[in-house]
């Protein structure tokens, strides 16, 4: 069976839920692997056969802490993971263009194949207070990360990417 690695960071939960049900959509397709991005790494990337990255945007780049994992493995897997499947989840306030750009670019230099536009789900949170509170998810809004979950899982363990 293919496998499936799914790598995310949430500070403050969303891209935490995103990743949970694409995860939980994708584990019916084929083999996946839920992985946070500090205890994920350039092994895991070898070992998989298609990806989904799902992180935040902050100041306007992607989370600093997904930034350290790409950072890491970069080099260690550049030129072993040529055109693998990917896919990418962006949770954002009100924007995530920037972090859906600055990752398709990493994944570019790796030559991975982008098999559906980014996903970017906005919370519309404003205030401090309203950014720095825990994330609730609506459930429309993850029922289209289980779609790109299951659609790349059910890609992936058919060959047909
Ligand atoms: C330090 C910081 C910077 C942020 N910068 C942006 C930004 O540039 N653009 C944006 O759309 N949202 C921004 N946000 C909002 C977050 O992307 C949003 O709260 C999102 O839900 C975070 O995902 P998470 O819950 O997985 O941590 C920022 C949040 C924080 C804490």
């Amino acid at each position: 069976m293919a496998e499936l690695l799914i790598v995310y960071h949430s500070r403050t939960g969303g891209s935490r839920q995103m990743a949970e049900a694409a995860a939980a959509a994708a584990r019916d397709e084929t083999t996946t692997v839920l992985k946070t991005a500090d205890a994920a790494g350039p092994d895991d990337l070898l070992q998989a056969d298609g990806y989904i990255f799902c992180a935040p945007e902050n100041l306007a780049a992607l989370s600093g802490v997904m930034k350290d994992f790409f950072d890491r493995c970069y080099y260690p897997v550049l030129g072993r993971i040529e055109g693998r499947p990917y896919a990418l989840m962006i949770c954002a306030g009100s924007d995530g263009e920037n972090a859906a750009r600055q990752t398709a670019r990493i994944a570019t230099g790796w030559r991975l194949k982008q098999v559906q536009p980014p996903l970017i789900i906005c919370t519309h949170a404003q205030t401090p207070e309203a950014i720095l509170a825990e994330k609730h998810i609506p459930d429309d809004d993850l029922d289209r990360c289980r779609e790109l979950g299951a659609a790349l899982a059910a890609g992936l363990d058919l060959g047909v990417f």
